[in-house]
């Protein structure tokens, strides 16, 4: 669905992405995490076409990005905070979506909104961020894509909106059978909903993979003398270390969450570049 290679994008003499390598099997719902300034957004942008990459290949759903028009209707795109036409009713967006989107699904579009709620007389300046966020969704769902890509969709919503919108999220990729990407710093919406895991830090990929092979492959173990006995941790946190693991895992060794494991790989990562 995704693959990377030597992935790698400038902004003048910035480096945004440096040498990205991954591979993301279709059908996966993929957690894209990582500090402020990783390279995430910039990640997505060039996933849609928005922007192209310096060097290196970037192939999404087996093509360039936007290759051609009916790529482009394939790939539906939320942006960060969720933008919608402030004058325009939710009606408006509907018709909009119908008239630009060959393949528009107006039923879907039409019972989604009714179940989230929304009324399509009001103008969305006047939506609440949750609802927004509802009206993006079902904007870009109702295109019926094979992949859903998502920039922070549920940063600034409360816990019920945001519980509202990732049901509505999961519901939508079930229903269209599609892929999807979301970007997020909230590790408890990624653990629920995705099952594919991107750490991005500091422009490079430090961990990539299938959450649950991720999570059996790394465990907390206790520290003696400042090490984890016979292992190369990859974080050490007072008293015991995250540590990948071999084919027999050490003793005393127990489960990682997936926050322990992502902030292990983010820590690590910023101890290299302060070095
Ligand atoms: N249009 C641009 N022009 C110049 N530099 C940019 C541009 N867009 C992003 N950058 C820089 O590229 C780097 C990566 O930015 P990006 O927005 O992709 O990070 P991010 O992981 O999405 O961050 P955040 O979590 O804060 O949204 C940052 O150093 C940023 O300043």
């Amino acid at each position: 669905m995704l693959y990377a290679e030597g992935l790698t994008k400038k902004y003048g003499r910035r480096t945004a992405l440096s040498g990205v390598d991954f591979t993301v099997p279709q059908g996966s719902v993929v957690g894209l995490v990582g500090p402020n300034g990783a390279g995430k957004s910039t990640l997505l942008h060039l996933a849609c076409g928005l922007i192209e990459p310096t060097s290196g290949r970037l192939r999404v759903l087996g093509e360039r990005p936007a290759a051609h028009a009916a790529h482009l209707a394939r790939v539906g795109f939320v942006a960060q905070n969720a933008p919608v036409y402030g004058t325009f009713s939710v009606a408006d967006h509907l018709r909009m979506g119908a008239r630009m989107n060959p393949s528009w699904d107006g039923r879907l579009a039409e019972r989604r909104i009714a179940r989230a709620g929304l009324d399509l007389a009001q103008k969305a300046g006047g939506l609440s961020g949750g609802q927004r966020a509802q009206l993006a969704l079902t904007v870009a769902a109702a295109k019926r894509p094979d992949l859903l890509i998502f920039d922070e969709p549920a940063a600034a919503l409360d816990p019920l909106a945001r519980e509202g919108f990732l049901k509505s999220l999961t519901d939508f990729v079930a229903e269209l059978g599609a892929s999807a990407v979301l970007s997020s710093h909230l590790l408890g919406d990624v653990e629920q909903v995705c099952d594919h895991l991107i750490v991005l830090c500091d422009s490079r990929v430090q961990l990539a993979g299938d959450v649950r092979e991720l999570l059996a492959a790394h465990r907390r173990v206790p520290v003696r003398d400042g090490s984890p006995d016979g292992v190369e941790p990859v974080r050490v946190n007072g008293e015991y270390a995250i540590v990948r693991i071999g084919a027999v895992p050490p003793p005393r060794a127990e489960p990682v969450t997936l926050e322990e494991l992502v902030l292990a790989y983010m820590t690590r990562a910023a101890g290299e570049a302060r070095r």
